[in-house]
């Protein structure tokens, strides 16, 4: 069978499609992220926090299927730097958690763009690839999905259709809650850099192996971890 490539190529189901989604990412105070990394990473804790939700939302971004990019943080570091990105920059609920920062930034989401999905992604996926954001993004469907973390137990990415009620059940084991409140679960292939979130020194390691967007790997690398050298072709 031949492969066709070049301009008479026919294009593909979403060559020439509109994005269809709508991103939502939430990112705590740096003051308070990332605590499991906290004896791990000391004094670039901070750095390490906002350098993953840079690098996240520099991603999705740069996805076809994203047609715009939601952060809800109080933090004014993280606020400036996802603005300066492209991203839509809205407060938290006061008191409310991840939950309620989601839902918030899926409201503005709908009220500017309607006809869009919206789907909440976590701001800890340094490694993540537009690619494979295209991919979850495009299996999710009208009516609500996810995809679970790499250990399984929690959520990387959750989505609803336009006209599907957007209702997050983030925190711990979160997979179980989503799978039980009836999202379909997305047991893809090649969505590695999706389901990679980043919690401990280990997962950095396992991410960094990915490959992590720049900011990320410039303070894992000030932190002695570093992708292993490729190895030359004999
Ligand atoms: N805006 C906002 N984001 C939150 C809130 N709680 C958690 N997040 C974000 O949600 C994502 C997933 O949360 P966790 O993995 O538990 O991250 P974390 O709370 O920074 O990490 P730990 O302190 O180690 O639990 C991270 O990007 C957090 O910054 C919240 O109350 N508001
Ligand atoms: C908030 C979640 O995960 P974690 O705390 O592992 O990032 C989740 O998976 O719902």
């Amino acid at each position: 069978m031949s492969t066709r490539t070049g301009p008479s190529a026919p294009p593909g189901p979403h060559a020439l499609a509109a994005p269809r989604w709508s991103v939502v990412v939430a990112v705590k105070r740096l003051a308070e992220a990332k605590s499991r990394l906290a004896d791990f990473a000391g004094a670039h804790r901070e750095p390490l926090a906002l350098a993953f939700a840079c690098d996240t939302v520099a991603a999705a971004l740069a996805c076809d299927r994203v047609a715009a990019v939601y952060a809800v943080t109080d933090d004014p570091v993280a606020a400036a730097r996802l603005a300066a990105l492209g991203a839509a920059v809205t407060g938290d609920e006061p008191g409310g958690g991840l939950n309620a920062a989601y839902r918030r930034g899926a409201a503005r989401a709908r009220s500017e763009r309607p006809a869009l999905g919206v789907a909440a992604l976590q701001a800890d996926l340094p490694a993540l690839r537009p690619a494979e954001l295209a991919r979850a993004l495009d299996a999710a469907g009208a009516g609500t999905a996810f995809v679970a973390d790499t250990p399984g137990t929690g959520t990387a990415l959750y989505a609803a259709g336009p006209l599907a009620a957007f209702e997050p059940a983030f925190g711990g084991a979160s997979a179980e809650r989503h799978r039980g409140a009836g999202a379909r679960e997305l047991r893809i292939t090649g969505v590695e850099s999706v389901r990679r979130d980043v919690d401990t020194a280990e997962d950095l390691r396992e991410a960094v192996a990915l490959g992590v967007g720049p900011r990320t790997r410039e303070v894992a690398g000030a932190l002695g971890v570093a992708a292993a050298a490729a190895t030359p072709c004999p």
